[in-house]
């Protein structure tokens, strides 16, 4: 059996400490802040080493009533060696451009994207069982940090940050839900499932990639590192993320969002939560180059998935969809796709599952877009030639109202290694999908919408099987977009069948009206029956 990472102390990762000077090199809009060398009190190097497995297993006692989780925490503070620095993202092999996490960059040398990548055989010093062993003995409880079901897998996530320094909701760890009556009624599947990543601390799977970036910028500002204020572009979930999780660390958060186009949920979480809030006459695009200029300009730090951290959050979802399987792998995993940080997250996490000895391959991937906000999917169709950006038209789904994304070199990679499919869904498709799904008792979001005609799609064609396990990635909460239901099922959408609508019934106040509705409504039922 392989030994336990916490019963082999070592000293602190050089690269943490080390400044790579080829950071400086400063393509426009990107930030490169001089880091200061620093050691704090907290550092993983300094703490002992503890005497069992970082689970909560060993935990026999309750801790004493002057004792919360972080201070319990910090007593069972061990030292390892798992490290992780930033490369450039899907860099030639020969490549040593390397930049510590403690550094504020978030742009390749030559103006590429960057990857946290891990330090990979010293987490091959253990095998699958002992990593599969170890993630299922943190589910469930409430010891710090472990009780998140992003820091439950923090030696894959950010190995070298103390846990003192983690801002956590306890996120993750959502439901896996099985679409039973869905799958059957709709598609004919019997092992069809949802990933219900919005049902979260502020709605959405950002937190999974926020409780992240926060927490390194909590350590940064520790450091004495120049960050004032955490800043993003948003459509309305990363903002509300950001801010929350900001909110909760007492960091300044500053949110650009471009003006009329997200749901009043959406703009009042940020607003809620004390941050300062833009609101900007432009599209998403025109945020996010507006706050990629203002970061290389302002100590203000990118918050938006350009910024690699926010990925490895974003990855535990997969790891937890493999976890929640019994690390059985599915057939299929369908993600709505934006600025598309998110399906690289999964990709990543599959794949680190599958070269960590957990699992022995990965899903097909199906990235799903509308059909409004195409840029993907036309890539996707044109065989992968030159990707052009489109200019994003108006779209139910609004979170991914996007037509110029950051990560679609994450995107594409992602796809061709998973053998992956892009789908699209035109407003109609998007719409009733998400009205069947919730005929079926789910209260789904319009981008799971857009996912769901993607399944559709691909049913139809023939290239998902009825028997196929395959899981539907939902985003957010149904209850940040209820005007689009309201507008759906008042029938009120210019050139729209609105074929699932179910408006409510006006009915006097006396018995005898309210009797002939019901009895109506009885038959209808019966006659179906
Ligand atoms: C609800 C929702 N779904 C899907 C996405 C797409 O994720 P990504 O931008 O990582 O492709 C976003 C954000 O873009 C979102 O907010
Ligand atoms: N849907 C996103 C768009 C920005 O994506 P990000 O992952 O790059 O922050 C949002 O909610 O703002």
């Amino acid at each position: 059996m392989a030994a336990s990472p916490i019963f082999r102390s070592s000293s602190l990762s050089p690269q943490l400490l080390q400044h790579n000077s080829s950071a400086n090199a400063k393509p426009r809009g990107t930030a490169h802040f001089t880091p200061i060398k620093a050691t704090t009190s907290s550092d993983p190097a300094t703490t002992s080493p503890s005497p069992a497995p970082q689970s909560s297993n060993h935990l026999k006692h309750r801790r004493s009533a002057d004792e919360n989780i972080r201070d319990e925490a910090r007593r069972h503070n061990a030292a390892h060696n798992f490290s992780a620095k930033y490369v450039p993202f899907n860099a030639d092999p020969t490549s040593i451009e390397s930049y510590s996490l403690d550094e504020i960059v978030y742009r390749s040398r030559s103006g590429g994207l960057l990857d946290v990548q891990h330090d990979m055989d010293a987490l091959k010093k253990f095998d699958g069982q002992y990593w599969r062993s170890l993630f299922d003995s943190r589910i469930g409880k409430t010891t710090w940090p472990y009780g998140s079901g992003v820091w439950s897998k923090k030696e894959w996530v950010l190995p070298e940050i103390d846990s003192d320094d983690i801002v956590s909701a306890f996120e993750g760890n959502s439901n896996l839900f099985w679409a039973e009556r869905f799958g059957k009624q709709f598609l004919g599947m019997n092992d069809l499932w949802v990933k219900h990543c919005g049902i979260s601390h502020t709605g959405s799977f950002k937190d999974l990639g926020m409780t992240v970036l926060v927490s390194q910028v909590n350590r940064l500002r520790k450091l004495n590192r120049p960050v004032v204020g955490v800043g993003c572009a948003s459509t309305g979930d990363t903002s509300a993320a950001l801010s929350a999780y900001c909110a909760a660390a007492g960091i300044p958060s500053i949110v650009f969002l471009p003006a009329n186009r997200i749901s009043i949920a959406q703009l009042v979480q940020p607003i809620a939560n004390g941050a300062f809030v833009l609101s900007i006459d432009t599209d998403f695009d025109g945020c996010m180059q507006l706050i990629r200029e203002v970061t290389s300009e302002l100590p203000i730090y990118l918050a938006n998935s350009l910024n690699s951290l926010r990925l490895e959050g974003q990855k535990t979802a997969a790891i937890e969809i493999l976890q929640q399987f019994d690390w059985e792998v599915p057939d299929w995993v369908i993600v709505p796709g934006g600025n598309l940080g998110n399906i690289y997250a999964f990709y990543k996490g599959f794949h680190m599952c599958k070269e960590l000895g957990l699992v022995d391959r990965i899903p097909r991937l199906v990235c799903a877009q509308a059909s409004n906000a195409n840029p993907l999917y036309l890539h996707y169709k044109s065989g992968w030639k030159d990707f052009k950006p489109v200019k994003a038209g108006t779209t139910f789904a609004s979170a991914i109202q996007i037509g110029d994304p950051v990560s679609i070199d994450r995107a594409v990679f992602a796809l061709k290694n998973s053998n992956g499919i892009v789908e699209e869904a035109t407003e109609e498709e998007l719409m009733d999908a998400m009205a069947q799904a919730d005929s079926t008792g789910m209260f789904i979001c319009p981008h799971t919408g857009v996912a769901l005609t993607a399944l559709f799609k691909l049913r139809q064609s023939g290239v998902i099987r009825p028997t196929d396990r395959t899981v539907v990635v939902s985003t957010a909460h149904g209850l940040k977009f209820t005007q689009s239901k309201v507008d759906y099922h008042s029938g009120e959408i210019k050139d729209m069948a609105c074929r699932f609508a179910n408006p409510p019934v006006q009915v006097k106040a006396d018995f005898g009206s309210v009797m002939d509705v019901l009895k109506n409504y009885l038959m209808s039922k019966e006659s179906k029956h």
